[in-house]
């Protein structure tokens, strides 16, 4: 970009209206919402520059991760205002250096402001397509956080990762990774998808199954360290471990989802054809590929769990915990149960869940969805125990 359409878009920023929020132990300015809102409704992007404070949840989760990671290097492949790598260095650690892109030539003018309010030392700020700058640069973590799909994203933030290093994806595509918009989910994630009564948890392997798949690539497999759904996005955190080895075994987690139409058991497996429920015949719903392994690594949710305390200035603080030990509750099962769907199968109403997962025992709630069980127990106890908790 020339001198002067970079000044004129620096002139542009400058003439945002801003307003300072304060996030976590961040002060920054982002535009203000009342200058950007049509007709009483604010949409995020709709400013010059993109700061989503329905987002701070999915910060507060990850500046814990991070702090718990200890990079030297970071990529915060598309910073906007600066707020994530801002509060990395604030909270989390303390890196060598912090690279902020964007491709917003507006995002970058506010991000030099507010990364100076800041007081950082170590950083960098480029303003390229966050797959050049992925390209560019060698990190040990790097976070992606698009609007939409990160799936034109992953293969550059391998690429960017060391061995042995993190990345971070948000992804805010539900309706193809849930299973909504079918064709979109195959041009983006490369899988054959269907609804299924659990697609929370199917969006979220559909995504972990895509970074297998392009990090075996680059000889990489992969280990999910913490991954969560909310409201309408996924965020994870994903660790890359260097090797061909280690990437075909990651590889061989791959699998299909099912569901029955019929008795509405539901299951994974390598077996990508499998036709007819093994239970009752019925025929299947599938989704694949897609990861069966676990989500979140029980070692990596434990130290969450016992710095959080360090973070209890958070505002989130204790939806934080919450979710935390129900991820770590929820985490030795597979796929939830929707008791709903299931009730609906057996025309049969919907129980308290308390008096299910009693009746089950070894059984949790899940953060997929709040009418959702995990448990180890069979299908049949399952039904079982819906029809009988009274
Ligand atoms: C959802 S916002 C990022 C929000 C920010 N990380 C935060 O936590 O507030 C997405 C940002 O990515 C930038 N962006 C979108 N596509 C990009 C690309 N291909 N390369 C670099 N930046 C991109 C947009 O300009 C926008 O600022």
């Amino acid at each position: 970009m020339g001198l002067i359409s970079s000044l004129r878009m620096t002139l542009i920023a400058l003439g945002t209206k801003l307003y300072e929020v304060v996030e976590g132990k961040a002060k920054i300015l982002a535009p203000d919402p009342s200058a950007y809102s049509r007709e009483g409704k604010y949409d995020p992007s709709w400013a010059p520059v993109f700061y989503n404070p329905k987002m701070t949840f999915n910060r507060d989760a990850s500046v814990i991760a991070v702090s718990l990671l200890s990079p030297k290097s970071i990529l915060d492949s598309m910073s906007a205002t600066g707020i994530r790598g801002i509060r990395y260095n604030l909270e989390s650690v303390s890196p060598d250096e912090t690279i902020f892109n964007d491709k917003n030539p507006a995002a970058i003018t506010l991000l030099r402001i507010n990364v100076e309010r800041n007081g950082l030392k170590n950083y960098k700020i480029t303003q390229l397509d966050a797959n050049v700058a992925m390209h560019q640069f060698k990190v040990d973590f790097t976070d992606v956080d698009p609007f939409g799909s990160p799936s034109p994203f992953t293969l550059g933030a391998v690429a960017s990762t060391r061995r042995g290093g993190v990345i971070a994806l948000t992804a805010t595509d539900l309706a193809p990774l849930e299973g909504s918009s079918r064709a979109s989910c195959f041009r983006k994630y490369g899988v054959r998808t269907s609804k299924l009564s659990y697609s929370k948890e199917a969006g979220l392997r559909i995504l972990l199954g895509k970074v297998v798949r392009d990090a075996a690539l680059f000889e990489r497999g992969v280990v999910p360290l913490f991954s969560f759904y909310k409201e309408y996005y996924y965020r994870l955190f994903v660790k890359l471990e260097p090797g061909a080895k280690r990437a075909d075994k990651s590889l061989q987690e791959l699998g299909t989802m099912y569901e029955c139409t019929k008795c509405g058991y539901i299951f994974l497996d390598t077996d990508p054809c499998i036709r007819s429920c093994p239970l009752c015949g019925g025929s299947l719903l599938s989704s694949g590929p897609a990861w069966t392994g676990s989500i979140n690594d029980e070692v990596f949710l434990d130290k969450m769990r016992s710095v959080l305390e360090k973070f209890s200035y958070l505002k989130s603080y204790s939806e934080l915990s919450y979710l935390l030990n129900l991820l770590k509750n929820e985490n030795k099962y597979k796929l939830y149960y929707n008791l709903s769907v299931i009730a609906s199968k057996l025309r049969t109403n919907m129980r308290p869940i308390h008096k299910v997962l009693e009746c089950l025992g070894d059984a949790s709630r899940t953060h997929f969805n709040n009418v959702g069980i995990k448990t180890s127990r069979e299908f049949k106890e399952v039904v079982e125990c819906l029809k009988s908790s009274y």
